[in-house]
């Protein structure tokens, strides 16, 4: 056995450092590619011992004179903006120069794009050489991508200052530049194992529907416009206030009257993704959080038919007053759970995130809710402050009959107008049948006939509105295959 004294501590303590500032000095003399390969030789041989792999990472940390910067795809479950917006800013870098491109073409923009598949990219500012590289990490929360920017420390205050400010906002110009809008639907959680970007499936948002093609009174249109134009510009105001940037829409009325239409239209104004809430799917409180987290910013979270979606009616009032006659705790959570497992969400849980996720985390966010039975909802679902516009879309009228008719026939006037504008206050029918009627003939190009075509139908349906007439019964419409059929 050795036994080393005081002076001998110190004189190996005083070599070790000597060693370590001869080879931090070294260091500085080698190129970086060659200092990159040696540590990757390094870790991949110490990769075997886990303790002295850790262990190794921290020394090359400690004496190495880059500084290493990451970006991760996700914090949690919320999208990391900066890491898209480096996604697309590195794409678009010198692709006169990268060995390896993709080139995507979308079906509208009619544009090539192509972006670098390189995993690891210079980049080069005002006069500073810096090193972009890409990778994949395993956390408990999944898989995750990254990127990781390396520079020489000298260099730091110039690349945490200006140069990140720069490439976010470059990467920004060109996702929108690009933006081609992205219908989501959410995937079943047995999806979702190992990576986050499973949560959503998406495809290109391609419906043209507009409000200037939707039939509906002029004022309200012109309202409704005004409102979310007045949301989208709404950031200083809302930080103002104090309040989540976000706003909820309730689209009630028969089927056929134009709400999924609405929604399309909401998103083709706002230049906003559209997320299709399928609730049924869901199983837990739990699943709904992670999946409104999910969510990106400029999006429109759309829940349709939310009256058939779940049992939210009553229950709410029902699962309090049952939880509070419960005194023993271990009950109140057994009563959770069964709760959770088997009523899959609650209401209690959508209010919850409508509520409480969106004033933590998110920002530019719209809810739009859709039901064909107003009447049936919780109160507390709808009022305001949770759904702070309440939007009733109803039978054709004469002014919604006469931008379905413009849209159509491209007539703003005509003689059997004034017919069509009686038999519309005496029959309730439905923008979906006016339009379907006034399509049947449209290849004739005959106005006339089209109209008279909707005049016949409408004298019909006032004739068997006379007889009983049958309620429909509840459905779910989701706007993922309203959109899907177009
Ligand atoms: N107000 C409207 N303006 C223009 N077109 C409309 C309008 N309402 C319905 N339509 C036409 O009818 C079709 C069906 O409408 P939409 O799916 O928007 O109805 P909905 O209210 O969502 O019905 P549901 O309650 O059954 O989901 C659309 O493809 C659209 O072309
Ligand atoms: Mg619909």
């Amino acid at each position: 056995m050795v036994m080393i004294g005081g002076d001998s501590w110190t004189q190996i303590g005083s070599s070790i450092a000597g060693l370590m500032f001869v080879l931090a000095t070294l260091k500085q003399f080698f190129p970086y590619d060659l200092q990159l390969a040696f540590q990757e030789f390094v870790l991949a041989t110490l990769q075997r011992f886990p303790f002295v792999q850790k262990l190794g990472e921290w020394l090359i940390i400690f004496f190495s004179p880059y500084v290493h910067i990451s970006f991760p795809e996700y914090y949690g479950y919320q999208s990391n903006e900066a890491y898209t917006a480096i996604e697309a800013y590195l794409g678009a870098l010198h692709t006169d120069k990268a060995a390896q491109l993709r080139g995507t073409l979308f079906k509208e923009s009619k544009i090539l794009i192509l972006s670098r598949e390189d995993s690891r990219i210079w980049d080069e500012f005002k006069g500073v050489k810096l090193w972009w590289s890409s990778g994949h990490s395993t956390t408990p929360d999944g898989d995750s991508r990254y990127y990781q920017l390396t520079v020489h420390r000298c260099h730091r205050p110039l690349i945490t200052g200006s140069y990140l400010d720069y490439v976010i906002e470059e990467g920004k110009t060109i996702l929108t530049k690009n933006k081609q809008r992205k219908l989501f639907s959410n995937n079943p959680s047995s999806y979702w194992h190992n990576y986050r970007g499973n949560l959503w499936s998406k495809v290109t948002f391609e419906n043209p529907a507009t409000f200037q093609t939707l039939a509906m009174d002029p004022k309200k249109k012109e309202e409704i416009v005004d409102d979310l134009l007045k949301f989208s510009r709404g950031k200083e105001y809302y930080t103002k206030i104090g309040k989540a940037w976000k706003r909820g829409y309730l689209l009630y009325g028969p089927p056929g009257t134009g709400k999924s239409t609405m929604i399309s239209a909401m998103a083709n104004l706002l230049n906003y993704d559209i997320y299709d809430l399928e609730l049924t799917t869901i199983k837990t409180n739990t699943e709904l959080r992670k999946l409104l987290v999910g969510t990106s910013n400029k999006s429109i979270i759309v829940i349709e038919d939310i009256d058939c979606s779940l049992d939210l009616t009553g229950h709410r009032n029902r699962k309090k007053g049952k939880s509070d006659n419960f005194k023993d705790d271990v009950d109140q959570k057994e009563n959770e759970l069964e709760n959770e497992m088997s009523s899959k969400v609650t209401l209690s849980g959508l209010l919850n995130s409508i509520d409480g996720i969106w004033s933590a985390c998110g920002q530019e966010r719209i809810i739009v809710f859709t039901t064909n039975h107003v009447d049936k909802l919780d109160p507390a679902l709808i009022r305001r402050g949770r759904m702070d516009m309440h939007i009733e879309l109803s039978y054709c009228k004469f002014e919604a009959f006469k931008i379905l008719a413009k849209n159509f026939l491209d007539v703003d006037s005509h003689h059997l107008f004034e017919r069509i504008d009686i038999l519309l206050k005496e029959v309730n029918m439905t923008p979906a049948d006016v339009a379907e009627h006034l399509l049947t003939k449209n290849e004739n190009k005959d106005v006339e006939s089209c109209l008279k075509n909707l005049i016949q139908a409408l004298e019909y349906a006032k004739k068997k509105a006379k007889s009983k007439t049958v309620p429909k019964s509840p459905k779910h419409h989701s706007i993922y295959s309203y959109l899907c059929k177009r």
